[in-house]
């Protein structure tokens, strides 16, 4: 039997904590509010969704299995104060429940990227949410679970990826219905070398959007290449 795909009742309570990562890097975040920060990141291997332009399809399948305790160690190792939790999708796996809580313990701010299509109601409320939203342009906008809406905290954020023009204007019937930028802040954000940045900036500013524009810091820094 593989390691770690055992019943957890079967195995020492330091075999049963164990996550299956893809990686541990240290970068400048790249992404939401803290972005330009240093931060670690550890990513979980898996994800049920297949977003049309995921840029870490890599994270689907692979990675190695840790246990929580080594995770804390090596993430203290690169003496950050932030740390983002990101995958594949993290809380597909049920134990990343566990690791978050213990990054808060260990002193961390704390940041988890989840693609909103399963529960965030049970994350440490330590943690920073970036619970996306999915537009259609992704494919997986059916999978979006409009019940996070009312779990999410002022210092949360909710970010739409776009690739067009179509997925813009969901995002704005979303952020209308739902009111969503009085709940936290609300990021838009261009899908990598398929909407231009620029356009999306000026259907903001001519629309007098309360929305937040993001870019992916790390791909102006390091292009689009694994590991950072
Ligand atoms: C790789 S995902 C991992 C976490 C989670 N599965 C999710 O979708 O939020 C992290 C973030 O990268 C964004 N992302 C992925 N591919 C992208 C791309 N080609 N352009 C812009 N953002 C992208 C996702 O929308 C998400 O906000
Ligand atoms: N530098 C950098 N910042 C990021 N912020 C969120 C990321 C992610 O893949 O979730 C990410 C990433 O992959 N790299
Ligand atoms: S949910 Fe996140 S990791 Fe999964 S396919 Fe979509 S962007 Fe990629
Ligand atoms: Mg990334």
């Amino acid at each position: 039997m593989a390691e770690g795909d055992s019943n957890s009742q079967t195995l020492s309570p330091a075999l049963a904590e164990r996550l299956r990562i893809s990686e541990i890097f240290c970068s400048i975040q790249g992404e939401s509010r803290s972005a330009g920060w240093p931060t670690v990141f550890v990513r979980l291997t898996g994800c049920p969704l297949r977003c049309t332009w995921c840029d870490t399809e890599y994270a689907f399948h692979g990675g190695g299995w840790r246990s929580i305790d080594d995770i804390v160690q090596e993430v203290a190792t690169h003496k950050t104060h932030h740390v983002c939790v990101t995958g594949g999708e993290p809380l597909a796996q049920k134990r990343c429940l566990t690791l978050l809580q213990r990054l808060c313990d260990a002193g961390h701010e704390v940041s988890l990227e989840t693609s909103g299509a399963l529960d965030v109601s049970q994350v440490d409320p330590r943690v920073i949410k970036v619970v996306d939203l999915k537009a259609p342009g992704s494919g997986e906008h059916k999978r979006n679970r409009w019940q996070n809406i009312p779990s999410l905290a002022p210092s949360d954020q909710i970010k739409f990826v776009l690739a067009d023009r179509a997925d813009y204007d969901w995002a704005n019937a979303v952020l209308t219905e739902h009111k969503l930028h009085e709940r936290c802040e609300v990021l838009y954000s261009p899908v990598h070398g398929s909407l231009a940045p620029r356009e999306l900036a000026e259907w903001i500013l001519a629309d007098h959007l309360p929305v937040r524009m993001q870019m992916q810091l790390h791909k102006l820094l390091w292009g689009d290449v694994p590991g950072h």
